[in-house]
């Protein structure tokens, strides 16, 4: 792609920050396109120890090309920054509508977890999981489809060579990382993450959609742990049987016996289940999303 440059963009508004980056919304001064721009300080990620991760995300973020991830349009670097031109995804977080409608419609649940499974499929056709999904990092695009952004926490499931992989790095890629409520079980006692640790995130993010509020949730975060350990979750007796279902059957302790997982049929017979029973799998980046409700 052609070079550019902080110069070719004009900052419109802030669009979040968290303690390492900023994230505005810019346009391309010479085509008007807007971007989502995540601006880094390089002496803080040097500081706080995150030169690795800030390049790993780059890495994994550059190589993925699929509508339901952000994409990775430029980046550029100046003495004191570093530049990820992203895509701009106007409707902005998942996490705003859930908490706006308090639950989303069943329509709409099943649209929106039908969207999902399929960028974990194709996270897991790259060997990728992102081990920090959650409604915060599942954007929507200007027309109201998903855009999963932020690989900050990301990691391939591709073993590395035993050669170049000291056991303390190992124990590293394995420590918790992601946020309390959503983490799998199998993240909290340190064993590695993988392509499942995301379908147990799936299956708290569709029981939020429907209920309102996340399944492990506690004030205490370690009370959050321990319900996690447990998988002691409560269901609403109201709940869609379906969707009652397909949650009992992601969040399973056992990362190899979640629906999804290779060892059950991997995403074929996730995409089988009955809660998915009206969605046509195979045009819906193409289709129009249900209205939010
Ligand atoms: N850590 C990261 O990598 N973060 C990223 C990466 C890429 C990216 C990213 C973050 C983006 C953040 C973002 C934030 C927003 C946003 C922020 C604040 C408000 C809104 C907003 O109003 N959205 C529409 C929802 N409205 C609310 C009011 C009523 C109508 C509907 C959007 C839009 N996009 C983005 O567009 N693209």
């Amino acid at each position: 792609s052609e070079e550019k440059g902080p110069d070719d963009f004009l900052v419109l508004r802030v669009l979040g920050e968290d303690e390492d980056s900023t994230v505005v919304l810019a346009k391309d001064i010479r085509t008007n396109k807007k971007y989502a721009i995540k601006i880094l300080d390089k002496t803080k990620v040097i500081k706080n120890g995150k030169w690795d991760q800030v390049n790993k995300e780059k890495q994994i973020i550059s190589k993925l090309y699929h509508p339901f991830f952000v994409k990775l349009e430029y980046s550029f670097k100046d003495d004191k920054r570093l530049f990820f031109v992203l895509s701009y995804a106007a409707n902005g977080e998942l996490e705003w509508y859930i908490q706006h409608y308090h639950c989303l419609s069943k329509e709409c649940v099943q649209f929106y977890t039908a969207e999902l499974v399929l960028a974990l499929e194709y996270l897991s056709e790259c060997d990728l999981v992102h081990r920090d999904l959650k409604p915060a990092n599942i954007l929507l695009s200007e027309e109201m489809h998903v855009q999963i952004s932020d690989f900050g926490a990301a990691k391939s499931t591709v073993q590395e060579s035993p050669l170049n992989v000291s056991p303390a790095h190992d124990q590293l890629e394995n420590a918790f990382v992601g946020t309390a409520e959503y983490v799998p079980p199998e993240v909290l006692i340190g064993k590695a993450s993988s392509s499942s640790s995301d379908l147990w995130s799936l299956g708290c993010i569709i029981y939020q959609m429907m209920v309102g509020s996340t399944p492990f949730y506690d004030p205490n975060e370690y009370h959050i742990f321990h319900k996690i350990i447990e998988c002691d979750y409560q269901v609403p007796s109201a709940m869609d049987n379906d969707a009652k279902d397909l949650i009992s059957k992601l969040l399973v302790v056992d990362s190899n016996k979640r629906l999804g997982s290779k060892n059950l049929g991997g995403f074929h017979a996730l995409k089988g289940h009955p809660f998915f029973a009206n969605i046509n799998w195979k045009n819906l980046p193409n289709e129009m999303p249900p209205a939010m409700k």
